[in-house]
């Protein structure tokens, strides 16, 4: 059996503020393979956010352990951590993060820039891939929710990450653009060995997947 390229490890999550001490969830462990498509549902609110940003580093633990590519995420010294993000991870945001002031292609050219690479080709073939050929010279304002929200996961897959994170990335888009993107984040995995976790309320999205978890209060388990 190979080593899982994510290994979560009996995480927990709460949150602390005027009102007192907020649990989110406890005691949630995960394993995804290289190659290997995991969708996860819940209701809202339950914490499928805080969950991919705990997975990420974005946020912190309470408890537990992340492993990815063997490495404790939440044991490395920021810089470290920072690094790990930057060559191994894609993250699409349910907010996006597209930055304001950069043209699409250089939104989606930064992955690759902070890495110190320069591939233009790359980038105009991952703007085809989610349906925004001839768009890269458009600033951000000029685009549509759903086009923001695709510059967002060709962004996410351009430097061809380990593991992406993608919190609802179909949720703007019309089934037909939905599948599309859905075709490229298979493709991400399936052909470049990535591991993906998708989180959606989508039941279509979710078909897709290798596997389906929902994620409740007591935990992660299996969906019906
Ligand atoms: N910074 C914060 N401080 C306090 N509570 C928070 C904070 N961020 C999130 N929460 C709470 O943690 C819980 C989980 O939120 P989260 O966004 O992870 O849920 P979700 O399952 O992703 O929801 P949705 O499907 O609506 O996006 C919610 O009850 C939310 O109110």
């Amino acid at each position: 059996m190979t080593v899982p390229l994510l290994q979560v490890e009996a995480i927990a999550k709460r949150y602390t503020g005027d009102g007192g001490v907020v649990p989110v969830f406890d005691g949630v462990s995960l394993q995804v393979q290289a190659g290997e498509f995991v969708a996860l549902l819940g209701e809202s609110g339950v914490g499928k956010s805080t969950l991919l940003n705990a997975i990420a580093g974005l946020d912190t633990i309470d408890a537990g352990r992340v492993l990815l590519d063997g490495e404790d995420v939440h044991a490395l010294p920021e810089p470290a951590q920072a690094r790990l993000r930057r060559e191994k991870l894609g993250f699409v945001f349910q907010a996006f993060h597209v930055l304001p002031h950069l043209r699409v292609h250089d939104n989606v050219a930064l992955p690759l820039k902070l890495l110190g690479r320069d591939d233009a080709a790359r980038v105009e073939a991952m703007l085809a891939a989610v349906g925004l050929e001839g768009l890269g010279h458009r600033l951000p304002q000029q685009l549509s929710g759903g086009q923001l929200q695709r510059v967002a996961i060709a962004r996410a897959l351009v430097h061809r990450p380990r593991l992406i994170l993608a919190d609802e990335p179909t949720g703007n888009l019309d089934p037909g653009t939905a599948e599309r993107v859905l075709d490229t984040l298979v493709a991400q995995v399936r052909h470049e060995g990535a591991a993906c976790v998708l989180v959606t309320h989508s039941r279509a999205a979710a078909a897709r997947a290798d596997r389906v978890l929902l994620l409740t209060p007591n935990g992660l388990r299996a969906a019906d």
